[in-house]
């Protein structure tokens, strides 16, 4: 189903960044017997790229940036950051390897009592013993990158569902994480926002250097940001490759996507009983 040939993806891969997130042969469902939700799911992140998955809804996109964050564990396989099986570390490993890992979750929650200065400063009290001079300068480096020096003595509140959303994003970076990851980053933001939201991920990951790996379901916007794409579908890669091959793709899984046509090789029913059962009539 990959619309990309193998031998044209080897050759491209020798010319970009090393791997920071691996993901090989990984199988998982929440709990024994329950639905598999990723099966055999293999997928790369690279340095220096902003890298999206995409499907369906309920496909396990969520679930994978919980694997990769290590909030739960792969039944089979193996989630590598940096080199080192997420699923295998200690405790204190994986708090050393969550504080490189920036997140902004499904509408980006803002602590409501904290002004948006302390919001940003939240992870750096956290997770670093800085002087409070350096770390006012820190917070209003990264409240600058998204545009909102200037808010930094407002409430949440006070400000914008989109400002929020920036805010959300200086807090994610403040730690200067080489991998960022974003849950649903432009949910419920109005058209402009949504284009700054977008444009900030981008230029944010190239000004840090760092791998951005987004979840999301708009196709235009992550299009013109991302360098590479995967669609997940049934547990695994249902096609992945650059916004250009994709587009170009006529696999009717992806043209689904990229049309947003309603029904086709991804149904729009979640699995259930059959409608004749569950009204009691025969159709
Ligand atoms: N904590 C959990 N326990 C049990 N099942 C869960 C849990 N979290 C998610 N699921 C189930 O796992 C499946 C995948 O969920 P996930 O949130 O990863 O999907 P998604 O692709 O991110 O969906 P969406 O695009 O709608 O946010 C869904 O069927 C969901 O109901």
């Amino acid at each position: 189903m990959n619309s990309v040939d193998s031998t044209s993806l080897d050759a491209s891969n020798q010319a970009l960044g090393e791997v920071i997130v691996s993901i090989k042969n990984v199988d998982f469902s929440y709990a024994p017997g329950e639905r598999q939700i990723l099966s055999g799911l293999n997928m790369d992140f690279r340095r220096g790229q902003v890298v999206a998955v995409m499907g369906g809804s309920g496909c396990g996109k969520t679930t994978i940036l919980r694997l990769i964050g290590g909030q739960f564990t792969a039944q089979s396989g193996q989630v590598l950051f940096e080199g080192k099986d997420i699923g295998k570390m200690t405790s204190n490993q994986l708090m050393a390897a969550r504080r490189r890992m920036g997140m902004l979750f499904q509408f980006g929650a803002l602590f409501t009592d904290l002004s948006v200065f302390e919001n940003v400063a939240f992870p750096l009290r956290e997770h670093t013993d800085l002087s409070e001079e350096l770390l006012r300068s820190l917070v209003l480096m990264k409240l600058n990158a998204v545009g909102l020096r200037g808010a930094r003595d407002l409430m949440p509140s006070q400000i914008s569902g989109g400002m929020a959303r920036r805010v959300a994003l200086a807090r994610a970076i403040a730690l200067d994480p080489p991998l960022i990851m974003y849950d649903e980053p432009f949910a419920g933001l109005d058209p402009i926002s949504l284009g700054i939201t977008a444009r900030l991920i981008r230029d944010l990951n190239n000004a840090l250097g760092a791998t951005s790996l987004l979840v999301t379901h708009d196709v235009e916007e992550t299009f013109e940001i991302a360098d590479y794409v995967y669609f997940i579908a049934k547990g695994r890669i249902g096609a992945q490759g650059t916004p250009d091959e994709l587009s170009r793709s006529t696999d009717p899984f992806v043209r689904q996507f990229l049309d947003a046509a309603p029904d086709g090789p991804v149904p729009f029913h979640y699995p259930g009983q059959s409608l004749a059962e569950d009204f009691g009539v025969s159709i």
